[in-house]
């Protein structure tokens, strides 16, 4: 679901979360009575429960609610799935693209579940290589296909605005199982997704 109205929240979790923001901003020396922030604990509350929403979701039944039997056997790439995800070493957000692809087994996958399952394991406090071997295996598990490759390019904040104060540095990570594993079937998926015309 893209958008939980309050109501919708879980309320003793909300309240909790909107305790502990209210201390931590009067902790950071700002008037948690001033007109602008006095609402603050509880929009923040609600933005980290959807920025974490992924822990609620099943990434394999989302993938197996579109499955379908089909004997198309050549490489799918969905490249430049955009993502947001939280460090779980400074609860700051990474950010970037995915690119995804793998070759059929018998069924192939709707297109949309690809994104889908790329914001359910985003939406957890991540590291970019775990962020993307749980994409890798829940592919692998669950569509069983003759291969997968998954590529992520990030922006970590926490190196941006603080740390070490990099602006222009990305991260690269990726995972490659069955067919991809060898060599000109991973080369040809890289040029597929560094083409324009792909
Ligand atoms: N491998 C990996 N490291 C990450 C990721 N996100 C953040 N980090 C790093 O996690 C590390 C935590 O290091 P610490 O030395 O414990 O924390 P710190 O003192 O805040 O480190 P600095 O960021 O260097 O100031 C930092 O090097 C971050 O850059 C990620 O997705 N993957
Ligand atoms: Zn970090």
């Amino acid at each position: 679901m893209p958008y939980k109205k309050f109501e919708e929240y879980n309320i003793e979790v909300t309240e909790s979360i909107k305790k502990n923001f209210e201390s931590i901003i009067d902790d950071l020396g700002e008037d948690t009575a001033r007109e602008g922030i006095v609402k603050t604990p509880e929009r923040a509350a609600k933005a980290m429960q959807f920025l974490t929403s992924g822990y609620e979701m099943d990434a394999a039944e989302i993938l197996k609610g579109a499955m379908f039997k089909e004997d198309y056997d050549d490489m799918v790439i969905v490249k430049d799935i955009e993502l947001y995800s939280l460090c779980e070493h400074h609860i700051l957000p990474f950010f970037g693209k995915a690119h995804i692809a793998y070759i059929p087994n018998g069924h192939i996958v709707g297109l949309s579940k690809l994104p889908r399952i790329v914001d359910v394991f985003s939406r957890r406090l991540q590291v970019q290589e775990r962020l993307t071997h749980d994409i890798l295996e829940c592919i692998n598990d669950t569509l069983k296909p003759k291969g997968v490759a998954v590529v992520i390019e990030a922006s970590h904040m926490c190196m941006m605005m603080r740390g070490v104060q990099k602006q222009n540095s990305t991260t690269t990570t990726s995972g490659f199982r069955g067919q991809f594993e060898k060599i000109e079937t991973r080369t040809e998926f890289l040029k597929l997704i560094s083409s324009d015309l792909s």
